[in-house]
């Protein structure tokens, strides 16, 4: 790298070895000066060489500023050149004089530099502050699109180091990083520190530094525990991890615990400087950022964490939020981004294993819920709701029907013991990446679950009589008699015992079981059939089998249909009872009050349970309002312009049909 002569940091290299020449040579500068101009140029030197081209911007940030070249700097350059010659004793030292000073770089940069001046006289002001993370997150999204010429030329310009880099800058200026100017840096510092100490000074801004401090044990030194990931310290790329603090603001840190420093760091007005002795071993990890994107599966509140290193520095999330993890070089603490925050910094939030100890020391309450009574022995499924009401083969779920107050617990204990294939491993974190459907790849598995009674069916059934040629649902197998009106592939697949069976031992049901002494079951490949049409299939199941169609091949998006509190519940569900629509077929179902509230338990347990897979919580209030807010879900997914944030093994696996388990919590 150090080889390319035109590479930032070989010049800047160069620009320091000129300025130390000069130095050598100038027999007017006082030994102070050239002391002075020494260490700048240093401290320069070793920004630079962090930051690239841009650092040649940030050298005039975070230190004293260079006197601004005068107005057509360019054109002085070729006289500066010409008179050159008769000072430089060396050739060699002419040729490289000669080769910096005519480097089309260096002239761009004169040319920038006077644009800007002109542009300062105007004050524009920035309409984007942050356009560096909007394009590399930009080029992330576009590396999943179609592979259309266009795109792979925008990613690659996106890609591009000098783009990057003309990006950071705009971003520096934007955020005027460069103001106020600081003051030169204090000569008194002792010459045989020099080569230990490093001096930064920061500008204080409203941002926090990003940083957090401990005082090691051994030593007493106060040393810089973390940096966080695009905060004030991060961008700067002066202060580091395992970084000494000697000084705040001339005051020694000799002695002093941790939080007696944040006072020092609070009283100060517009700068912030630090005498630092840089870690010995420093790992620079600015070139490997992490790009690790994970799901939430649990809520975390820092403020409610007796054991969070610091409060203000960790990030608050839901389960279900996408966090980009910016560095998990912790075992017990990650620092992570969330992203509905946008361009929000990084903070500490808790690694995999330390969440995963955490549920297994707490054994919380969701997971490890005891059932109110045995399950039944019989694996045979109650269809008392399967009641013959078809519109284009609905019918009332298989998801266990509705049941009599008095069947309630049963049903809920049977229900709930048979989901626990999950939490061998606590839920945590669960790796995504960024999804773009093809647009030629209209089909689209819609998974509603929610407990019995609370409108799953109704809603599938509005949805489908809205528009039925964007919605479908699988047709039902069964083995018991075709009845008059009914059509085979209509109402339901009819089928034989053997084959019924034989389908069974082959996997190729999600969801079957018995009624009255026949079988009934939804399977694959009638779900396949509905995706073929390229529509959207709804299916209703229990939610123990999300996991069978949660692959990569089907990449459902998951609705939870969740009841309201129960008051309202009592209230909607009564005054539904009241005649309706004489034109309606469904017929009502009258809920005791015992009903809604098993209704309510229900929900929570497979809130608690299941909702690490849920892309969608709707509560169903209001009919009208849960149906508008389902359809404006669905159609939101389907739009072209929506990334969806999957499973990574989904991504990884497109090939592997039967993957289905959630097997890697990362
Ligand atoms: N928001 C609502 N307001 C009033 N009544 C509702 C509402 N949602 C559903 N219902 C009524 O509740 C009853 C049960 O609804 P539905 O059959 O859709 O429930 P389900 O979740 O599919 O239950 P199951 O799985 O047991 O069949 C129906 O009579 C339906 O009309």
């Amino acid at each position: 790298m150090v080889s390319n002569k035109n590479h930032p940091q070989c010049i800047i290299g160069r620009v320091a070895t000129l300025s130390a020449w000069l130095g050598r040579n100038s027999s007017t500068e006082s030994s102070t000066v050239r002391r002075k101009r020494r260490r700048r140029t240093r401290q320069c030197r070793w920004t630079a060489c962090r930051r690239g081209v841009c650092v040649q911007y940030y050298v005039g940030v975070w230190c004293a500023p260079p006197p601004p070249p005068p107005p057509d700097a360019c054109r002085l350059l070729s006289p500066v050149m010409s008179g050159a010659g008769s000072h430089a004793d060396r050739e060699e030292d002419y040729r490289f004089l000669h080769s910096m000073l005519m480097e089309k770089k260096l002239h761009l940069l004169f040319k920038i530099h006077e644009r800007l001046r002109r542009f300062e006289s105007r004050c524009p002001s920035a309409v984007q502050e942050h356009a560096a993370s909007l394009a590399s997150d930009l080029a992330k999204d576009l590396m999943y699109q179609s592979q259309k010429d266009e795109v792979k030329e925008l990613v690659a310009l996106l890609n591009q180091a000098l783009f990057k880099s003309l990006l950071s800058v705009h971003d520096a200026v934007a955020q005027k990083d460069f103001q106020p100017t600081l003051p030169p840096i204090p000569d008194d510092t002792l010459e045989e520190e020099e080569d230990s100490v490093k001096l930064v000074s920061l500008v204080k801004t409203k941002e926090p530094l990003g940083a957090t401090i401990k005082k090691d044990q051994s030593t007493g030194a106060i040393i810089v525990a973390r940096i966080m990931q695009g905060g004030a310290a991060d961008k700067s790329g002066l202060i580091h991890e395992g970084d000494e603090l000697k000084e705040v603001n001339g005051v020694s840190l000799e002695h002093r615990k941790p939080k007696e420093i944040l006072p020092l760091l609070a009283r100060s007005q517009s700068e912030i400087k630090f005498k630092i002795v840089p870690a010995f071993d420093r790992k620079d990890v600015s070139s490997n950022k992490a790009k690790l994107f994970v799901r939430a599966l649990f809520d975390y509140d820092p403020g409610e964490d007796p054991a969070v290193p610091c409060k203000a520095a960790a990030v608050a999330f839901k389960r279900g939020d996408v966090l980009q993890v910016v560095s998990a070089e912790d075992d017990v603490w990650w620092q992570a981004r969330l992203l509905r925050d946008g361009r929000a910094r990084a903070g500490l939030i808790p690694s995999q294993q330390l969440q995963e100890r955490r549920v297994a020391l707490q054994r919380p309450e969701a997971l490890f819920r005891p059932r109110r009574e045995k399950p039944p022995a019989s694996e045979d499924v109650d269809y008392g709701a399967i009641t013959g009401i078809h519109i284009g083969g609905i019918r009332r779920s298989f998801r266990l029907g509705k049941k009599s107050s008095l069947t309630t617990d049963a049903a809920g204990s049977r229900r709930w013991s048979a989901g626990m294939h999950g939490s061998v491993c606590p839920p945590t974190y669960i790796e995504v990446m960024p999804y773009h459907s093809p647009p030629e790849d209209r089909g689209r598995l819609v998974v509603l679950v929610g407990p019995s009674g609370v409108g799953v069916n109704e809603l599938k059934r509005r949805l489908l009589i809205s528009d039925p040629d964007r919605y479908g649902v699988a047709v039902p197998h069964t083995t018991r008699e075709r009845r008059a009106r009914e059509a085979e592939g209509v109402h339901y697949h009819f089928v034989s015992v053997h084959a019924f069976e034989e389908a069974v031992l082959k996997h190729k049901f999600i969801e079957y079981g018995r009624h009255t002494g026949q079988y009934y079951g939804t399977s694959l490949d009638s779900v396949h059939q509905v995706l073929a049409k390229g529509k959207v299939c709804l299916l209703d199941v229990h939610p123990s089998k999300i996991k069978v169609v949660y692959t990569s091949e089907f990449k459902p998006h998951v609705v939870f249909v969740k009841p309201p509190c129960v008051e309202e519940l009592r209230l909607t569900r009564r005054r539904a009872e009241a005649p309706g629509d004489p034109k309606d077929t469904n017929p009502l179902r009258i809920f005791s009050d015992q009903d809604l509230e098993d209704m309510g338990a229900q929900a929570e347990a497979i809130d608690s349970q299941y909702g690490h897979l849920f892309d969608r919580v709707i509560i169903n209030s209001d009919m009208a309002a849960a149906l508008r807010e389902l359809r404006g879900d669905l159609e939101r997914t389907e739009g072209e312009e929506d990334v969806r944030w999957v499973p990574a093994e989904w991504i990884r696996s497109l090939e592997r049909r039967s993957c289905g388990r959630l097997s890697s919590w990362i």
